[in-house]
């Protein structure tokens, strides 16, 4: 660990990092990277410590002293201010990031994405911190593409489709479609920060996830979350594997999505907190243009994937079909696809993903088996009360 330099030679010098939603899915391999290869210390912030207990017990850890949790919720707390002023870095992953939420729960999504992030914002520009947010590939919102004609040759175009941070447009439906509270909530704070960048000087790196997936990702419902939660396609795919259940395809799993590995894109954002002169005051796609599938397709070979690491042959009906109506509620809608230019975060970090959606899938899988299976086997064994 010692003598590590950066991208430009220098030497990195430990410093202390305010990460808050550090108890979620990112948040969590994001302190195990920090713990085991830096020396840099975290301020872990959530109201769940579950996915990050294994780095804070026992005492003995070799990490231990660097990694403080504070359970507080951002909405109400006068004591974020203070860990924000003792850190040299803030770190924002809070958030509700569930499509589920988004037209069922808007004004929760609006509030999560926008409002509780504005105290954030500002005690960072006020007290010349920098920041490192967590915003989506949600504020590219649909492809120009998808509003051609269907047998429209410039579908084909990758000018049509490729999303680029710097020109690229925001295109969502409309206000009813309440799906796009979250993509709208996440946009505004976009161009707050970036104001904020501009007019007071605050140091920003703006982070678009696009798909990341991986151990740890939401829950399985009734196990370790509530019955009829409706978490992200990992989880939700997962679950129904998990169950021998058919996967169910929202509107004919026609939607095109790119999934990178968790662990790849964690390096991405290592390289960000240790490279500040190349990525203060830029906005960065971190995602994997090489993986990409249809709904339909990711179901397919999750269902392959699973049987080889459980060794059970799959169901002949694998997946059946379900409306969006029925499986999300009204309001609704989708991103029809979603690839991200890697020009920039290539540019200036250097960074690309490495690893194939067969490779993820296999050790996701493998996990999600080995954490659930027998969880799941006793549950559905258990007498229904009557
Ligand atoms: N996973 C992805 O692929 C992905 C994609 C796009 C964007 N993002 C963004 O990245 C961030 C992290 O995503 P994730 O997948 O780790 O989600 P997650 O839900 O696993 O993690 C979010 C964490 O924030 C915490 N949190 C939420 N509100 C809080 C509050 N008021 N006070 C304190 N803690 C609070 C939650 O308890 C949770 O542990 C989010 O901003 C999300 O919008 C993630
Ligand atoms: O992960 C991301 O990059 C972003 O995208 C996600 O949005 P989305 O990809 O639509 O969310 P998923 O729940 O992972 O759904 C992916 C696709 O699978 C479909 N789906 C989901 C669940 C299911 O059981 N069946 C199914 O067909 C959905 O309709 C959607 O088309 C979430 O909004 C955020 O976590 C994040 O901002």
């Amino acid at each position: 660990m010692a003598g590590r330099v950066d991208l430009d030679g220098n030497p990195i010098k430990p410093m202390t990092i305010c990460m808050i939603g550090a108890g979620g899915f990112i948040g969590s391999h994001l302190c195990e990277k920090l713990m085991s290869e830096t020396e840099h210390k975290v301020l872990a912030v959530d109201v769940y410590s579950d996915k990050i207990k294994h780095l804070l017990e026992p005492a003995s850890l070799p990490w231990a002293g660097r990694i403080q949790f504070h359970r507080l919720n951002i909405k109400n707390d006068s004591r974020l201010e203070g860990l924000i002023k003792m850190a040299d870095l803030t770190i924002n992953l809070a958030a509700i990031c569930t499509p589920a939420d988004y037209n069922t729960r808007p004004l929760d999504t609006i509030y999560s994405n926008f409002i509780d992030a504005l105290p954030v914002v500002k005690y960072c520009s006020e007290n010349g911190k920098r920041l490192i947010h967590f915003s989506t590939c949600e504020v590219y919102g649909k492809t120009i593409g998808s509003f051609l004609p269907k047998d429209s040759q410039l579908r084909q175009d990758p000018a049509y489709y490729v999303l680029k941070e710097d020109t690229s447009p925001c295109i969502f439906g409309s206000i009813e479609k309440q799906r796009w509270s979250y993509a709208c909530a996440k946009q505004l704070i976009e161009r707050l920060i970036y104001a904020e960048g501009a007019e007071n000087g605050l140091e920003f790196t703006i982070v678009r996830p696009f798909n990341w997936i991986g151990p740890r990702m939401d829950f399985i419902p009734g196990i370790d979350g509530p019955s009829e939660g409706v978490p992200r396609v990992l989880a939700c795919f997962s679950n129904n594997l998990l169950r021998r259940e058919p996967l169910k395809l929202v509107d004919g799993g026609q939607s095109q999505r790119t999934f990178v590995y968790i662990k790849d894109a964690i390096e991405a954002v290592h390289l960000m907190i240790e490279n500040p002169a190349r990525a203060n005051g830029q906005i960065f796609n971190v995602g994997n243009p090489n993986n990409e599938v249809t709904v339909r397709q990711l179901a397919e070979m999750m269902t392959e994937v699973y049987a080889k690491v459980s060794g059970e042959p799959p169901l002949e009906a694998a997946t059946i079909d379900v409306s969006s109506k029925e499986f999300y509620g009204e309001g609704y809608d989708d991103s029809d696809k979603r690839i991200p230019d890697m020009t920039i975060i290539n540019k200036q970090l250097g960074w690309n993903p490495k690893t194939s959606l067969w490779d993820l899938l296999d050790s996701t899988l493998t996990y999600q088996h080995r954490t659930y299976a027998e969880a799941i086997r006793k549950a559905i064994s258990k007498p229904v009360a009557s």
